[in-house]
């Protein structure tokens, strides 16, 4: 599953490695979309969920769900998402600083979920092309990465316009792959 504030890439990097195919043009995503990519002898499953959703919080008890889970009163969106996936990968837009903050909160909250415990985290400081771009320890630091526990983790600067590390992206998810 990929999360990650609006228009921080998600659609972007789906497109790149699925198909190849970069535009400067994407429309923000509604809800999700599921996409299957192939890459040598392994099928991706993705989940492109909209950063959208970020704030829409549903009760648990429209969706149907049992309240005896233990889960908070609400659960986010993006939990849903992520529950039974083999990695969540988080894409943050490492030029828009100024939403470093609000990306970190959402993140942190969207590991809390006992449902989600262990499940292996990517996160991927997209636009890199960009001049003045925060670098990978630069976002360790502002996402607090390094407070993250019982859990894999790894942080790449990446581009999907210019499609730099890409490669090694996509090892780490074959990796983590079953
Ligand atoms: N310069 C640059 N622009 C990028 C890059 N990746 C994505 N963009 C642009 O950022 C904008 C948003 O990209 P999307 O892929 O739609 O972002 P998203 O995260 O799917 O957004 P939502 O679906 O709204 O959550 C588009 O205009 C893209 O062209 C990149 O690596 N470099
Ligand atoms: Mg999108």
């Amino acid at each position: 599953s990929i999360v990650g504030l609006q228009a921080s890439g998600k659609t972007s990097f789906v497109n790149v490695i699925g198909s190849g195919q970069w535009s400067e043009e994407v429309v923000p995503t509604v809800g999700f979309n599921v996409r299957n990519v192939r890459k040598g002898n392994i099928t991706l499953k993705i989940w492109d969920i909209a950063g959208a959703l970020t704030r829409q919080f549903q009760p648990i008890r429209s969706l149907g769900l049992s309240l005896s889970t233990g889960q908070p009163k609400f659960r986010s969106t993006w939990e849903r998402y992520c529950s039974g996936v083999d990695v969540i990968i988080f894409i943050v837009d490492s030029h828009d600083k100024e939403k470093f903050d609000a990306a970190r909160f959402e993140l942190h909250q969207l590991l809390s979920y006992q449902t989600l415990a262990a499940v292996p985290l990517l996160v991927l400081g997209n636009k890199n092309d960009l001049q003045d771009h925060a670098t990978v320890n630069e976002l360790i630091k502002a996402l607090e990465l390094d407070k993250i526990r019982s859990r894999a983790v790894s942080c790449y600067s990446c581009s999907m316009k210019s499609q730099h590390n890409l490669d090694i992206v996509l090892q780490w998810l074959t990796k983590h792959s079953h």
